[in-house]
Formats: structure tokens, C-alpha cells, sequence
């Protein structure tokens, strides 16, 4: 399925008191496409992902999915937050039966062999009785992202999923993720802070102003997939992160006003 927003508007809050969160931002992702999302802190990512989503509707503008405007949260879009958002009180398995009950199964053989059938996919069919308390970091959004896929939606947003695991992890649940687009029909917006990650899973970058945001600038990303860790390593990765990270300095150090002559600051501590 396709995404597009046209003039989005998202302002929080009324009077002298509000805030424009989203202002004047327009996109469109096609079908099957990756598309990841970058900017400085408060930019207003997570609030195009929310409108995306269904769970916010915006001040101005229209978000639509495959040319029918977005109303509310819908089976067709799947979401994985960073904080995996599992309940606590369920195992990996019956949180996927628990979501696939809400989401219609209504068969409980049904859900079970789909829960069982996505732990496996994410190869945690041993880990099936485990509670999230009992999981990794890693394993725990592994557990997300197969919940999130188990109701098969055609979209998946997924809002900084990897920003709490560490490095060698991570490394690997961008792998994994990458399969699973490969093998689907899934279209992804994927919010990040990391500029590799943003150019190793993505077809396209966006790359959003300060707050209120808007998309500044579109970067293709004509890497050939896979994406070996020798292509990681060659001038061509490296010069399409130092493009994404122009773009995005800029706008940062206009965020934190960093505009003082840095140079001086060490006398004020002496
Ligand atoms: N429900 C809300 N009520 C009031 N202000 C909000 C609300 N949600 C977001 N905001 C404000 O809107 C702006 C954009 O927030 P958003 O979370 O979308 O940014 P972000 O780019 O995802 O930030 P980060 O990278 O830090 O996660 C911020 O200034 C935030 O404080």
C-alpha cells in the first residue's frame, strides 16, 4: 500500500499555549518502498508517524493510505515503538494470540498456530512460554515486530525500534528486519536517530526541519541490496551518510543554538 501526506498540519495545544508540532508536510511512499525518517529531537517525527497510524488526527492537511484518507488506527498499518510495548503479564506467545483475538481471529487453534508460525519467523519458537521480563532486550522487540506482522498489515511504522538495544543487537534486528521486508509485500516508514541505520535498511531518507517539521529534503538511496558489510564499509555508504548528515547539522545546531564561539568556553570552566 501507498502513504501520502499532503499539507499536513499537527498543532498541539490552543491559544498562547500551542504548539505546531508538523507544519506544511507532504510525502509520498510507494508500495513495497523502505523509507526512513530522520531529524533533530522534537522535529515532529513521531507525530507524522501518529498520523500515519490512525491515532492522531491532523490539524490541517490529508493523510491518506492507497488514495483513502485516514480515519483511525486500521488493520492494514502495524506499529513497533522503541519501548517494544509488550504486556508484562502475558508470555511472547500469548501476546500474540492476544492481539490476533482483537484483531478477528477468532478461532483460538487458529491464533495459536499463527503466533507460534511468527515466533518462529523471528526465530524464537524455544522462547514461546518466556515472559517479556524473561527476554532480551532484542528478543523482546522481536516478539513486537512479530506481533505487529501477525495480523499481516500491508504497513509498518515503526518509531525508533532499535534505539534501546545495543550496537552488535541492533545490528542484527536491522538484518532481520531487512529479510522480512524482502520476503513481503510490506511497505515501512522507519523513524531513526541513526544515520547508518537510516542508510542501510532504506530506499529513501527524509530528512525533516526543526520543529515545526517539514520534509526538507529526499534522499534516494541507490545502494544494490543486500547490503554487504563490505558496501557498509565502501566510500559510497560513507558518502551518503555524510550527505544525510549535512542536511540534518545544520538544522540541529539551529535546535540547540549553537551559535556561541564554542572556542572560549573552556575559560568560563577554568
Ligand atoms: N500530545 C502532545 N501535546 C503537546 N505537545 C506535543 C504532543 N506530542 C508532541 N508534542 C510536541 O510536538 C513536537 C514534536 O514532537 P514529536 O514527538 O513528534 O517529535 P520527534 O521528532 O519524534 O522527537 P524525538 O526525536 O525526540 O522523539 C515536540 O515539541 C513535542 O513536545
Amino acid at each position: 500500500m501507498s502513504i501520502q501526506l499532503d499539507n499536513i498540519g499537527m498543532r498541539f495545544g490552543t491559544g498562547s499555549s500551542a504548539v505546531w508540532a508538523v507544519k506544511d508536510a507532504s510525502l509520498t511512499i510507494e508500495k513495497n518502498q523502505f523509507v526512513s525518517i530522520v531529524g533533530t529531537s522534537g522535529c515532529g517525527k513521531s507525530t507524522l508517524l501518529s498520523i500515519v497510524g490512525g491515532l492522531v488526527l491532523p490539524t490541517e492537511g490529508t493523510a491518506s493510505v492507497d488514495g483513502v484518507p485516514i480515519a483511525k488506527p486500521g488493520l492494514d498499518r502495524g506499529m513497533v515503538f522503541q519501548n517494544y510495548s509488550l504486556f508484562p503479564w502475558l508470555t511472547a506467545q500469548q501476546n500474540i494470540e492476544f492481539v490476533l483475538k482483537e484483531t478477528g481471529t477468532s478461532r483460538a487453534a487458529e491464533r495459536s498456530d499463527r503466533a507460534r508460525e511468527m515466533l518462529t519467523a523471528v526465530g524464537l519458537a524455544d522462547f514461546a512460554d518466556k515472559y517479556p521480563s524473561e527476554l532480551s532486550g532484542g528478543m523482546r522487540q522481536r516478539v513486537a515486530i512479530a506481533r505487529s506482522l501477525s495480523y499481516r498489515p500491508s504497513i509498518l511504522l515503526m518509531d525508533e525500534p532499535f534505539g534501546a538495544l545495543d550496537a552488535l543487537t541492533r545490528g542484527l534486528m536491522q538484518e532481520l528486519l531487512v529479510k522480512i521486508w524482502e520476503q513481503s509485500d510490506l511497505t515501512v516508514l522507519f523513524i531513526t536517530h541513526d544515520i547508518a541505520e537510516a542508510v542501510f535498511l532504506s530506499d529513501r531518507v527524509l530528512v525533516m526541519t526543526n520543529r515545526p517539521g517539514k520534509i526538507k529534503a529526499d534522499i534516494a538511496i541507490d545502494l544494490p541490496r543486500p547490503r554487504t558489510e563490505d558496501l557498509i564499509r565502501s566510500p559510497e555508504f560513507g558518502a551518503l551518510e555524510l550527505h544525510v548528515l549535512d542536511q540534518i547539522k545544520a538544522e540541529s545546531r539551529a535546535a540547540e543554538h549553537l551559535t556561541l564561539p564554542v572556542d572560549s568556553a573552556p575559560a568560563a570552566f577554568a
